[in-house]
């Protein structure tokens, strides 16, 4: 079954001005995603330090307080702070030495300092730490001129968190931030979603390994090496990356084996409405299913996306640019929605650096820098004069894409417009 679905809703108002009715916005592909593609089955307990980029599958709660004891902050000296009566200056014993990972086995009294090192337990009977530049040493004496408050360079137990509690939710995905709070937390090991499985499928006759010789018709590939540095991260086990044979029975055969072995399969090129486009025909006759096939942006028009048999099939344009677009606005939510990742609104507004002029119905997602800050605080992009679906040398200066809206021919400089920033790889 088919289910493109009628434009109902105004979104980015790219539906307006598109001839193709099958046409979609980008909200209602959103939605239909979000609508059917759920998380995949399967989770496994790995150490910590294996769980770079891996999705929780259960929160991470604190084995113990942190800090789990009372320590020092600064090197100094630990004393009571209740022994200095009267006016000072008092002049106080050395009687311990202490050193982090130590604890000290005895406890101060009256007069009675130790010396201490940051992050050393504080022994009993003392509540300051003075810094040692505060005070004067005198061989086995110190001599403090001011009285300092209870407390004074002590972290306390638990200040940081108690026993018990939730220091990361399911659905998070681990980066370095949320690595260092499950270490503090004491998670040595986390529960975390499978690696998705994902194929690649890149078609076109024409293209040829980057650097490889090529005949006067061909041109290099550049799809294959983008899209496997995109999809390089270690929540995706990539099972396959092919090139496809460009004719319906061949992608049929390619198509089936690949939906057989992975969650999601991405083909590029071969979607338009050429002749010689044979992903869709191809997986129609495999009994796929196409949720939609056409989205009203540019670059990347005849973005599709559905189902074959088991897997997922989303069909990115063979345009490089047009691949990388399509990928950062629908691809990432779908990896994201089967590794159960909780998404993050990253989307802000920015402002033009330039005036725009261009030609309205489709909402454009242009590549545009961020180069800093007008006099209003308001963040400022630049941009090519123009999105070419075939280009990607201004790539590498991008920092994210802008989104001109479908009815707009002129934007002057300084206009507010969304600003998407690319996905990590
Ligand atoms: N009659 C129409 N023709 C086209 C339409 C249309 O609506 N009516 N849409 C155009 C748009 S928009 C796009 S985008 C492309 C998308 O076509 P496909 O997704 O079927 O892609 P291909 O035709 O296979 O390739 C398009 C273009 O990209 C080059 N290419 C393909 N793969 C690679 C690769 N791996 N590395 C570098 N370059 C690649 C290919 O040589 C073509 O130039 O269709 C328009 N046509
Ligand atoms: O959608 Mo195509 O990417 O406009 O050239």
């Amino acid at each position: 079954m088919s289910i493109l679905q009628p434009v109902t809703r105004t979104g980015c108002g790219c539906e307006g001005h598109d001839t193709s009715k099958k046409l979609m916005t980008i909200d209602a592909a959103h939605d239909l995603i979000g609508h059917c593609v759920t998380i995949v089955d399967g989770t496994e307990d790995i150490c910590l330090g294996k769980a770079l980029g891996r999705v929780l599958a259960d929160p991470v709660s604190s084995r113990s307080m942190s800090p789990p004891f009372d320590n020092a902050a600064m090197d100094g000296f630990a004393f009571s702070s209740a022994a200095l009566r009267g006016d000072g200056p008092w002049v106080l014993d050395v009687a311990a030495r202490i050193q982090a990972g130590q604890c000290s086995a005895m406890s101060l009294v009256d007069l009675q300092a130790a010396q201490i090192f940051t992050g050393a337990k504080v022994p009993e009977g003392a509540d300051v730490v003075m810094m040692q530049e505060e005070v004067k040493r005198t061989g086995k004496t110190i001599r403090v001129a001011t009285r300092p408050t209870p407390g004074l360079n002590i972290r306390r137990a638990g200040s940081e968190m108690e026993a018990g509690v939730t220091v990361l939710e399911t659905g998070r995905r681990l980066d370095a931030r949320a690595i260092a709070a499950c270490a503090a937390a004491g998670a040595g090991s986390v529960t975390v979603r499978r690696r998705l499985r994902v194929a690649l499928l890149v078609t076109g006759n024409e293209i040829r390994t980057a650097g490889a010789l090529r005949a006067e018709a061909q041109i290099w590939d550049v799809n294959t090496p983008m899209l496997t540095g995109i999809l390089t991260q270690p929540q995706i086990d990539i099972v396959a990356v092919e090139q496809g044979i460009d004719s319906r029975d061949g992608l049929f055969l390619q198509i089936a084996e690949l939906a057989a072995n992975a969650d999601l399969v991405i083909t590029t090129g071969g979607i338009s409405v050429g002749e010689e486009d044979h992903i869709k025909p191809a997986l129609l006759a495999l009994g796929g299913d196409i949720q939609f096939s056409g989205v009203a942006i540019k670059p990347g028009k005849p973005v599709s996306f559905g189902r074959i048999r088991g897997a997922w099939w989303l069909g990115l344009p063979g345009n490089p640019l047009s691949a990388f677009v399509t990928w950062q606005l629908f691809g990432t939510p779908i990896v994201a929605r089967l590794t159960g990742e909780t998404e993050r609104v990253t989307r802000r507004h920015v402002v033009t650096g330039a005036a725009i002029s261009r030609k309205p119905g489709r909402c454009e997602l242009r590549p545009a820098r961020c180069v800093g800050f007008d006099g209003q605080g308001r963040e400022v992009v630049t941009f090519y004069a123009e999105t070419h679906s075939g280009h990607v040398r201004g790539l590498p200066e991008a920092d994210g894409l802008i989104f001109l809206p479908a009815d707009c021919d002129f934007l002057p400089e300084g206009a507010l417009v969304e600003f998407q920033p690319f996905c990590p790889n």
